[in-house]
């Protein structure tokens, strides 16, 4: 049934994402408040809360969501915290969104699945915010037409200007080139059937033993072959870029030319600096779209199945960086609650 009020959010984790978001249900999004928000740092917690009249605060997610006016539960700890959080939420019969990944790894993430498929209904929406990108969007539309032919090839530009502290050469496939796989299987609505990962000497921006960048390969199961530049410390910007060769042209998008600015003997544009700036629109869409589906009582966006399926990408991708050569994915096969 339709919900009137805005849907009451608790939001979980609240570092740098959760605190955006939090800032985002607040600011910027219709028909949602913050009514709780946890955080095992306490302070953080505090702060993110911070302002927002009638929102809870917490250091146990799970006291969060039985908070006063918890309708939906927003999940921003890191990856690893995940699966405790969406069986909590699913204990609870609450409508997730989940940042992604969805869990680190598939057997963890095929435990979330068969959570879900015993609920009866689905209750996750997974943050592959890149589908809401304006851009994005533009490329899929195009591809969908047909107009191009059939895609042949995929290549990919994704950098950071560093890594955080903690961040290991694991990550560069589960918490980075996590989106690609995404953004592949949507673009191209195949699946990825195997993952080749190379690494160059590694660059002197990057930490000490972090093999940083790397070039990934994903096979798929309708013969398109992609690749993905990951180079996460390249000091420079934040640069998301894309371009499908197809039968009868090529698309690309991420040049980022939003301003040009002429002047004194120079031309040029800016270049982002993070994710935060980069994605903003997607990010804000992603959240009303999914507010929206929650108020309709429907659940909509990339789903748990997607998140099982990148999963079980990244650990292929994992054990072929670690001189494993050519990985196949090995899928369990989709259940039709997903199809
Ligand atoms: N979609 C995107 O572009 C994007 C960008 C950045 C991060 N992320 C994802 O968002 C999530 C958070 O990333 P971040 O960069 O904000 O990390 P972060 O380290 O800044 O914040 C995580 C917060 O979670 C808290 N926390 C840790 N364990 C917890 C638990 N069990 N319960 C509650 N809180 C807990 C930490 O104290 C911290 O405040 C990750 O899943 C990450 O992959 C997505
Ligand atoms: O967690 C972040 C985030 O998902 C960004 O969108 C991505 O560009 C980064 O590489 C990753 O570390």
């Amino acid at each position: 049934m339709a919900q009137r009020g805005p849907l009451g959010v608790a939001v979980i984790g609240t570092g740098k994402m959760g605190a955006d978001h939090v800032r985002r249900l607040h600011e910027v999004t219709n028909g949602a408040r913050v009514a709780a928000v946890a955080d095992v740092d306490a302070e953080r917690a505090k702060r993110a809360a911070d302002g927002i009249e009638g929102c809870s605060v917490h250091t146990d997610p799970i006291a969060a969501m039985r908070a006063d006016g918890v309708e939906a539960v927003l999940i921003a700890s890191p990856g690893p915290a995940h699966e405790a959080a969406l069986l909590a939420a699913f204990a609870h019969d609450l409508p997730v969104l989940c940042e992604k990944p969805l869990t680190p790894d598939a057997a963890s993430a095929l435990r979330v699945l068969e959570a879900e498929r015993r609920l009866g209904h689905r209750r996750v929406q997974v943050g592959f915010m890149r589908r809401y990108d304006t851009e994005y969007a533009r490329l899929k539309s195009l591809l969908d037409s047909g107009e191009l032919g059939r895609p042949l090839m995929l290549h990919n530009r994704h950098r950071n200007v560093s890594t955080p502290p903690g961040f290991t050469s694991a990550m560069l496939i589960s918490d980075s080139v996590v989106h690609e796989m995404d953004i592949t299987r949507w673009l191209l609505g195949q699946e990825i059937t195997a993952v080749t990962v190379l690494c160059p000497t590694p660059s002197g921006n990057a930490p000490e033993g972090l093999r940083d960048p790397q070039l990934v390969l994903f096979e798929t199961d309708g013969g398109a072959v992609v690749d993905v530049e990951i180079n996460v410390n390249c000091g420079f910007g934040y640069q998301v870029q894309a371009e499908v060769v197809c039968e009868r042209g090529t698309a690309r998008i991420g040049d980022g030319h939003a301003l040009v600015t002429t002047a004194a003997g120079r031309w040029g544009g800016a270049v982002a600096q993070d994710f935060v700036e980069r994605f903003e629109d997607a990010y804000d869409r992603q959240m009303q779209a999914w507010v929206d589906a929650t108020r309709r009582g429907e659940v909509t966006g990339p789903s748990a199945w997607d998140g099982y399926a990148t999963a079980a990408v990244c650990e292929a991708g994992v054990r072929a960086q670690t001189g494993g050569g050519r990985i196949a994915v090995e899928l369990v096969e989709r259940p039709d609650f997903y199809r």
